[in-house]
Formats: structure tokens, sequence, C-alpha cells
């Protein structure tokens, strides 16, 4: 079956595809279509325990079969050779939202040398100056105002309320005041080393997400804009060098649709995959699948960017338990940190620590992880078939600087929990990999009195906090690891854009979802005025 023709496709609509389906339709002109694998989440029957902004845990834990895809496994650590690296299922989204639909709903920006190292890596138009305007558009910030902030954008930015915080928290700030850090408030607008109430993209309790944001009754309403869910795009249709349009499966049908542009918004783990298996992407990985080779472009794939992170748990006892005792629920969004490890001079700001205690479940847990790291990694394909998943290596640890920052996150949570305002909670830290906290881990102690078995450990059980990215940066034509240019389109073919995590040149010091929302609202408005 062929359908009519759009002037946009969108292929995926997560975070970024429901920002660029939503700004593009703001044009009556363009027609734009949006495909998204998963279920719809309508405005008036958003599912509960997605709008529920308080145990945003319990998605991943308990509803995987309906909110991810199911066979995505990927290596996280880089491991000496020899030694058997397992493959560990990874959560990506599979529903309208995306990540933003299921994610721990952390609003970070991330630091302005953040932006001006994309820059200075060939993303002309995209330093620090360049996208503030796109981080105040997207946002309204309920707490704090001035020109670093917005007031009227989709998506609201607030913080628990530092009142809320319960006795717990604030004996962990003791430690942290003794250690030097201060309360720096708003850690999108004040960029020093501190502690904070995280932004998180809550309202009334309730999740955020880009789908609510952006796609709300009114949206959904134009005429122009035809929106499609539970349909799978299965690969690209082209003729020489143009992409001309998408092929799906749909209410058991295959469809082809024709269109303008196509614009890949799936994921740091699907676009790629998409221009790899179209033909564009490094020649001899494609040639060894059979694959005929359309523009050789060796960056699609690589530049594969996540954030390490490892975590430790503790029973609360008595005394812990009744001061972890909760005003209002909450407990993962109380207090957030940023410190540097002081590894690399040049690179402060380097970890991100997570501090809190869950007296309904009995536990305290600090959590790590690299926020600003230097080791990357590679996405291929495993064969041409479009329903296989990738092969993903995210390479973690592989540069020594990244294994150091890793060891000094655990001397620090140590040394914290060894100040007397937490000491006397005795509470014994033993490690666990945080996207599945489990307890029986070694203790923390124990490890870090043994570096050897310390990094043997980390090696092993090292992992991510779901932001992958980088798979399709932007550079310019010359520079074979670039994959798309300033505006998102393809180099060497037309016809065709990425627009989502996947073009993000270096991960920022920042989770991942507000930058992408930023990058698809630039993105939309660079389409919007005619690039
Ligand atoms: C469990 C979890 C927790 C996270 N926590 C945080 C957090 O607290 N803060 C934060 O900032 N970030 C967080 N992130 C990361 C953040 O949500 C992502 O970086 C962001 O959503 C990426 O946006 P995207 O548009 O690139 O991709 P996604 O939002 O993943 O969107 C891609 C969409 O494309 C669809 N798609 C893929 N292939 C196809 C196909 N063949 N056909 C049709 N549709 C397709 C997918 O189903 C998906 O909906 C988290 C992510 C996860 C998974």
């Amino acid at each position: 079956m062929t359908t009519p023709r759009y002037d946009h496709i969108i292929v995926g609509g997560g975070s970024a595809g429901s920002v660029l389906a939503s700004r593009l339709s703001a044009d009556p002109q363009r027609h734009v279509l949006l495909i998204e694998a998963g279920p719809d989440t309508p405005p008036h029957a958003t599912p509960a325990e997605i709008l529920d902004g308080h145990n945003p845990f319990r998605l991943r834990l308990e509803l995987r079969d309906r909110y991810f895809w199911p066979d995505l496994s990927v290596r996280h650590g880089a491991q000496p050779e020899g030694i058997e690296r397992p493959e560990r299922y990874l959560e990506q989204a599979r529903l309208l939202g995306g990540g933003s639909s299921v994610n721990v709903l952390v609003a970070n920006r991330g630091l302005p040398r953040d932006y001006d190292q994309w820059a200075a890596l060939g993303a002309e138009g995209w330093g620090w100056d360049d996208v503030l305007p796109y981080f105040r558009k997207l946002e309204r910030d309920t707490d704090y105002a001035g020109p670093l902030h917005g007031h009227d954008g989709p998506i609201p930015i607030s913080r628990v309320s530092t009142r809320d915080w319960t006795p717990f928290t604030r004996s962990v700030v003791s430690a942290l005041q003794a250690e030097g850090l201060r309360d720096i408030g708003d850690q999108n607008g004040v960029f020093d080393d501190g502690y904070f109430a995280p932004a998180v993209n809550l309202e009334h309790g309730q999740r955020v997400s880009a789908a609510r944001g952006y796609l709300d009754e009114a949206v959904r309403a134009r005429p122009n804009l035809t929106l499609w869910t539970d349909s799978q795009v299965l690969g690209l249709q082209r003729e020489g060098t143009r992409i001309t349009g998408v092929e799906l499966q749909r209410n058991g049908e295959h469809v082809t649709v024709g269109a303008g542009e196509v614009i890949l918004a799936a994921g740091a783990l699907q676009s790629p995959a998409f221009l790899l298996r179209s033909g564009i992407g490094p020649a001899s990985q494609l040639q060894e699948l059979g694959i005929e080779v359309i523009v050789d472009r060796p960056g699609v794939g690589g530049n594969l960017w996540e954030h390490s992170s490892l975590g430790t748990l503790a029973t609360l006892g008595d005394a812990a338990r009744s001061d972890a005792v909760l005003a209002r629920p909450g407990t993962s969004h109380q207090l957030g940190i940023r410190v540097s490890s002081g590894v690399d001079p040049d690179t402060p700001s380097d970890l991100y620590l997570t501090i809190g205690a869950d007296a309904e479940r009995g536990v305290a847990h600090a959590l790590f992880w690299i926020n600003k790291p230097s080791s990357s990694g590679r996405l291929t394909l495993r064969d041409r078939d479009p329903a296989s998943p990738p092969h993903v290596d995210f390479n973690l640890l592989s540069d020594p600087r990244d294994l150091q920052r890793a060891r000094v996150a655990l001397r620090t949570i140590q040394r914290l929990f060894k100040h007397p305002v937490l000491a006397r909670y005795e509470l014994q830290l033993a490690l666990t990999p945080f996207a599945v906290p489990q307890p029986g881990g070694p203790k923390l102690e124990t490890l870090l009195a043994d570096d050897t078995a310390l990094e043997a450990y980390l090696r092993r059980h090292i992992g991510g906090v779901w932001h992958p990215s980088g798979t399709c940066r932007i550079g310019t034509a010359d520079d074979p690891q670039a994959v798309v240019d300033s505006a998102g389109r393809v180099h060497g073919v037309e016809g065709l854009r990425v627009a989502d995590a996947s073009i993000i040149p270096v991960i920022p010091t920042a989770n991942t979802n507000l930058p992408t929302l930023m990058l698809a609202e630039k993105i939309a408005d660079a389409i919007l005025g005619g690039a």
C-alpha cells in the first residue's frame, strides 16, 4: 500500500521527534507525518504509571515489556583483551515521548563549556551563546528567573523544595559542607561545583514528557499533522543518493510513504542503524555485510558516548529509617552533587553524585556517574535484518582517566559516609550495579582497600545511565567522523536529516534529555528558516 506524500516524515516520536512534529507542523503549509513504533500517550489518557513522577524506577522494573524495546543487549565496560565481556539488556523507550516518557526526570542542561566544545569540534553555530535561546525556549522554569531561563516553554522545570529534604538528606548536606561544597541552588544557571535540589520536569507531581508538553490537544488537532503510533519503520526508500520516503509496518500491513525529506529521530542506537542499513557508513563494514555503499562516512556509529556509573546500597537501621521518612514522595530527586575528581585539571566538574535514603524500601543509596567522560565506543550492525538490534559497545573505562575518576567517586562516597553525621547511622555500603540495584554486593570499604579487586569489579560491573549519544555527530563535510551538518542534514545524501541524541558531538556534563530537546528545537528552527 502507498499513501500520500508528506513534506517531512519524522521517524521516532521520542524526545526529539515530539519537538520536531510540534514545531514543524506549526507552519500550516508543511505536511508532517510522525511515526512511532510504540503506543500513544494521549493527553487525557496517559497511563498513571507514566505520569507518576515519584517512582520512575517502577517503569523499568515492572513494565519493561510494555514500554521498552525487547531485545537490546549491549556491552558496557572495556576489559583487557582475553576477558569475556558479558552483554546486558539495556532499556530504550518504545512509546510516544520516548526516553522522556520513562526517564528519571532529571532536567540538566550541562555547562557552557560543553557547547563551546561542540562548536570547537566543527558544530558551527552550536556554542553556548547559540544554544542558550533554545534551552530557554523549551522550558518554563517555575523556580528561577533572569536571562538564563525561559518562562513559557512547553516543559515545566521545578525542584523539590529544600524545605522537604529529610533529616537524612540534611545530614548528607552537613557532610558535603565539610568537603567545602555549598548549595548552588540553580544547577542550570550556576556552573560551579556544589550540591542542589535537582531540576526535574514535573508539574503538580506529574511527569511532563516531550509528548505531553509538545503534542497537546491543540497541536494534535492540526490538519497538517498526522500521528501514527504502533507503527514501525523498517527502512528508508531511495533513488540514487536521494532519500524519498520510508517503508513501515502498520496495522499488520506493509506500507510505503513518500516524503520531501525524512528526519531520523529514532534515538542514538537506532538512527545510525537506519543509515548503515541504507549504505551510509564506513565502507569496509558495510561491504562485509553485503550492503551496497551509497556514501562512505566512517563516523556513522562511532563516537558512542555514555556516562559510566555505579551505585552503592546499604540497609537502613532504625535511626536512619526514621530520619529518611519523606514528608512527600520523591527520594531520587532530593539531592544532586556536582564535583571535580581532579584527575584532569582541564576538565573540572566531571563527577555527579546522588545520595538518598528510602524508608519504605529500607535502604540508603549513593550513586555516581562520570559526568564528563573520556571514553567512547562504537555501534555496528550485526546483520542487514531491520529486526536485528545493533551491536553496541560503550567501551566504558577504556580511557584510564575514567577508571581513575570512578575510584575517586567511590572514595568520595566512602569519605562522606565516614563523616560523624553519617557515621552515626552505621551504614555498611555495598556495591551494586546502578541499573539493577541489588543487595549482597562486596563491601565498599573492603574493595577500596584492594586496588586490583576494585579495578576488576569496576571493569566487570560498570554501567551507564541510559544516555547513549553521539553516533551521527555534527561536523563539517570534510571531517570523516562527522555525519550531519549544523542543520542535521546527512553529508553526501539529499532528503535526509538526523535530529536526536545521535548528533551530539561530545556528551555534555549532563543527563541527555534536556540537551536533546534543545537540539530538536534548534534543528526545527533551522528547517523553518529554510535550511
Ligand atoms: C530509563 C531511562 C532513564 C533516563 N533518565 C534520564 C534522566 O533522568 N534525565 C535525562 O535527561 N535523561 C534521561 N534519560 C535519557 C533521555 O531520556 C534520552 O537521552 C532522550 O530521551 C533521548 O531522546 P531521543 O529523541 O534521542 O531518543 P528517544 O527519546 O529514545 O526516542 C526515539 C524514539 O524512536 C522510536 N523508534 C525507534 N526506532 C523506530 C522505528 N524503527 N520505527 C518507529 N519508531 C522508532 C522509539 O520507540 C522512541 O520512542 C533516561 C533514559 C532512559 C531510557
